[in-house]
């Protein structure tokens, strides 16, 4: 992928440009105190779970959506090593689909995503996060199951996203934590080994809350829409992570380590852990790598977001495949939209256009979301009108 972000983002090129090192970013809470009135009506769920300013519990909301997972509490990372001795990938895990997709190595820049070199990070915390979440990983699985996900739970270690037996499984173990609001977290998911990570991933989670305030700023600007509704949307910046462990296997072209999909989220940011690419974008029916720039966040859109800007910035579809003889190791903070608003396009954008997307409850989206299963753009594309 290329260095610079593409034309859907020129806020972001001045983002590049401008010397950001190092400088300090407001407080987001500070950013986010008056939010846009949701509008609509609140739905019954919403009110039982009292969620206007996010006090629901995260398992609490996955239980009342009803989404209803299979417990898979098998680690990749120990099938992968197994396969040394039986040469043979679990049929569970092996994908037809990857040989037939035409693949081109180095994408251009292409819409949706873009690389954030001038982000602000501290070097050393990201340094940091680098070693401890390596560290988790190469701990021995009893040690990571002290945070196994429950039954029917989303929060842990394991396989996330298993709806039913049958389905093909992804080539990684994850680690998905609720991160913000802080007085969402479960600390019980959040590891006590290596004794500095829960530490580190709490100063990591408030500077990508800091950048991500910062981001709807100049996207607000960039729109011409009103800066208190788009943080409004986001506010209390609910955020969560999911890091990837992705094993490497010899038989790499049988196997995926995330399915294809879209981001039902506002926006994603991806931190390489180590340097083994992996991360795929999908335009046109091709698929593209992309080569992440050393110290940079890789930012995409997601679905929320091309809901709200009707269309104007888009949701990508995107994958990770995987490495033949080196481990991969990712982080993915996803910044949600808030439970207690209303996804729909902004008014400020439809003065020269019609709306392209249906309007919906928040909770009602991220319902839909998990209902299409997470598959590519299939959820998106039930959103959009005159189709
Ligand atoms: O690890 C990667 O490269 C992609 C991760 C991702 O897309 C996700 O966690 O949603
Ligand atoms: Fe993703």
């Amino acid at each position: 992928m290329a260095t610079g972000p593409p034309s859907a983002f020129p806020w972001a090129s001045s983002l590049i440009t401008r010397a950001w090192i190092n400088r300090r970013l407001p407080h987001p809470n500070a950013a986010t105190s008056s939010a846009a009135s949701p509008g609509g009506s609140a739905s019954d769920l919403r009110e039982s779970l009292s969620l206007q300013g996010n006090q629901g519990r995260m398992a609490e909301i996955f239980d009342k959506m009803k989404v209803e997972f299979v417990d898979q509490d098998e680690s990749v990372q120990v099938i992968a090593d197994n396969i040394c001795e039986t040469g043979e990938v679990p049929e569970r895990y092996v994908r037809s689909e990857i040989k037939a997709d035409p693949v081109i190595v180095n994408a251009e820049a292409l819409g949706g995503f873009f690389q954030l070199v001038n982000h602000g990070l501290d070097g050393g915390l990201l340094q940091q996060i680098k070693v401890d979440i390596t560290e988790f990983f190469s701990l021995p699985l009893e040690d990571k199951l002290a945070v196994a996900i429950p039954p029917n739970g989303i929060q842990g270690f394991g396989h996330h996203f298993v709806f039913s037996k049958e389905q093909k499984l992804d080539w990684v173990d994850m680690l998905f934590l609720a991160t913000r609001p802080v007085e969402e977290r479960s600390l019980a998911f959040w590891p006590t080994k290596p004794s500095t990570l829960r530490d580190t991933l709490d100063k990591y989670s408030l500077e990508l809350a800091n950048v991500s305030a910062q981001l709807f700023k100049f996207m607000a600007n960039n729109l011409g829409v009103n800066q208190e509704a788009l943080l409004g949307i986001f506010k209390g910046l609910p955020q969560s992570m999911r890091i990837n462990y992705y094993p490497p296997c010899s038989q790499a072209n049988k196997v995926l380590g995330l399915s294809p999909h879209t981001d039902g989220v506002g926006m994603t940011f991806l931190l390489q852990v180590n340097d083994v690419e992996g991360l795929q974008i999908r335009k046109d029916d091709k698929w593209f790598s992309v080569k992440a720039i050393p110290g940079a966040l890789v930012v995409n859109i997601g679905d929320a977001l091309e809901i709200l800007t009707n269309g104007q910035y888009k949701s990508i579809e995107h994958r990770a495949v995987i490495n033949p003889v080196k481990e991969r190791i990712t982080i993915a903070t996803f910044l949600s939209v808030n439970l207690g608003c209303t996804i729909g396009p902004f008014q400020e954008l439809l003065k020269t256009g019609e709306a392209r997307y249906k309007v919906l409850d928040s909770v009602e989206f991220t319902k839909g979301y998990f209902a299409a299963k997470l598959e590519g753009r299939r959820y998106l594309k039930s959103l959009k009108l005159g189709i």
